[in-house]
């Protein structure tokens, strides 16, 4: 039998395709070059999908599980978590490029700070004299900046209430003030050089953002926060590569000693990194000014936790030889943008599973999202921050935060998709709660239904309890148990051991399900 070649006469295609016999050499070489092109894109095409049908294959047996729950509610830090027991690596490997997320963090912090006593100017003198007074709250003093807002209180779980709204009145500049008083107009002064002295830092808020957000922004990303995509880790060490390279190949021609074992920096963070060396005692000063601290005990600046802990450790961050601790890495806040995917292998009684984590943004806006991952879900952990009882959504500032994870509770309980998916349910940020307790916060403020019931850790922690069990319980048709766990996921010793719990419940699930016993 004769073997078609590949211009046979007997197939009018291959008739038609038979190069001319006036081909030229160069044309021939030409042609050549494109079927050889055109068959290294088939093949690969052919090894593509053999790669797809072999990952299906495999992922059959592969645990996919969820993490939802409401923006900063600690999804992303929990995933961090299991980074750490399970890729301990990986942690290192992306040290470096936290430290941009960090420095972001400090400087978004003192634009905060400044912008929110510029907005409360005319009250620095009370602030400075009642200083030892008590957090209390006086409703006519306040003025709804956008800021610092008052909150009237959620008149039952699950009822948004409304707040006071309106826009910051127009900054009083320290000279616009009367002559009289001279500790408010030194007060005044002090603030007036820190801000002056801090101008070029603050800059660099928005190339900072720029830099971790590649360009990209959200609307609606209210405190002006910075939403990433997975994999910005190696976006921002190649922005420093690609500087190192060049760096490298400067040196090289220039005949100058240069290693590529040098610290791998970007040149945005080395400059930032070289400022906040220099005005470290400016920052140590404006964060223990009276003003300010008079400012958070009235609540009138309220910061993030993360502001807070990078501010505590502003030694440290702003020293010029800076490497991210796992601690800090575990506090920096970096806005989830879609739906990242994070995969472990676990290994548990001898079988290595592979763990597909998918870690979700929690704002409003990216809840559309993750509804394509619900269909093969195995299990969820939805994370409830127990210590937003005095917060109020970003998105929706007449939402408090509690009611709206209660609400987004019962819409992934009662999911048909889910209905089968094994349910944890992390009541988290307990020792913010304990703190914002401490400090004498009292809970029937923001949720009247709290009543008159004490106002201690435990008696808080088993009211919200109670509430998420109710709405489990009424959504739960298929009788599924929820395991509830109470977590400060910055925790790592605390979390590390919840997170061997899940792993065993979820493994007996999915043991059962897959009739394996
Ligand atoms: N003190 C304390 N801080 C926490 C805890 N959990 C999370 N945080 C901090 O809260 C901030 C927000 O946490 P993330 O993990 O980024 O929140 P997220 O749920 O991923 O938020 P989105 O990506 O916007 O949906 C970070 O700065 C965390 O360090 C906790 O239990 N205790
Ligand atoms: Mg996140």
């Amino acid at each position: 039998m004769r073997t078609p070649s590949l211009y046979s006469q007997d197939d009018p295609i291959s008739a038609a395709m038979k190069p001319s016999p006036m081909e030229t050499e160069a044309e021939r070489n030409a042609r050549l070059a494109s079927e050889a092109e055109a068959r290294r894109v088939s093949e690969q095409i052919d090894e593509d999908l053999r790669q797809e049908r072999e990952r299906l294959k495999r992922s059959k047996g592969d645990v996919k599980l969820l993490l939802l729950g409401q923006a900063e509610s600690g999804k992303s830090t929990l995933q961090k978590q299991f980074q750490l027991m399970y890729k301990p690596n990986s942690i290192d490997q992306e040290r470096i490029s936290w430290k941009t997320v960090i420095y972001f963090n400090v400087v978004h912090s003192l634009k905060h700070i400044l912008a929110t006593l510029e907005a409360w100017d005319d009250s620095l003198e009370e602030e400075t004299e009642h200083l030892d007074d008590s957090a209390s709250i006086s409703p006519n003093k306040s003025r709804s900046n956008g800021i610092a807002q008052q909150p009237s209180p959620s008149t039952s779980l699950m009822n948004s209430s409304t707040l006071p709204s309106g826009l910051p009145g127009p900054p009083i500049r320290p000279e616009s003030r009367g002559p009289n008083g001279s500790s408010k107009e030194s007060g005044s002064i002090q603030i007036g050089n820190l801000r002056r002295r801090l101008t070029p830092l603050m800059a660099t808020d928005a190339p900072l953002a720029d830099r971790l957000s590649g360009g990209i922004t959200v609307s609606g990303s209210g405190k002006g926060g910075v939403y990433v995509r997975s994999g910005w880790q190696a976006r921002t060490i190649e922005n420093a590569l690609g500087r190192m390279r060049a760096n490298y190949d400067n040196d090289f021609k220039k005949g100058r000693d240069s290693s590529f074992n040098d610290v791998v920096q970007d040149i945005l963070v080395e400059d930032v990194g070289r400022m906040l060396a220099s005005s470290k005692d400016d920052i140590k000063e404006l964060w223990n000014h009276p003003t300010v601290k008079g400012l958070i005990a009235r609540r009138k600046l309220k910061l993030d936790e993360w502001s807070e802990f990078f501010l505590r450790h502003i030694s440290r961050v702003a020293a010029p030889d800076y490497i991210p601790t796992t601690d800090d890495i575990l506090h920096a806040r970096i806005q989830t943008m879609g739906v990242a995917e994070h995969v472990f292998d676990v290994n548990i009684h001898g079988k290595a599973v592979s763990w597909h984590l998918f870690d979700v943004g929690g704002a409003r806006g990216q809840r559309h999202s993750w509804v394509p991952y619900f269909d093969d879900a195995n299990a969820i952990i939805f994370v409830a921050p127990v210590s937003a009882f005095d917060q109020y959504l970003e998105e929706d500032p007449r939402t408090n935060r509690i009611d709206d994870s209660l609400q987004l509770f019962t819409q992934i309980c009662s999911n048909a998709l889910l209905k089968n998916v094994h349910l944890v349910l992390f009541l988290n940020k307990t020792d913010l709660l304990k703190a914002k307790l401490d400090t004498g916060l009292k809970v029937r403020k923001y949720i009247t239904s709290f009543g008159e019931r004490s106002n201690d850790y435990d008696t808080v922690v088993q009211y919200f309890r109670a509430h998420f069990l109710q709405v489990h319980r009424r959504n739960n048709e298929n009788r599924r148990v929820l395991y509830t766990h109470f977590t400060s996921v910055v925790d790592t010793k605390a979390t590390q051991r919840i997170i061997g719990n899940v792993r065993d419940s979820i493994f007996r699930g999915y043991l059962q399900s897959a009739a394996l016993v």
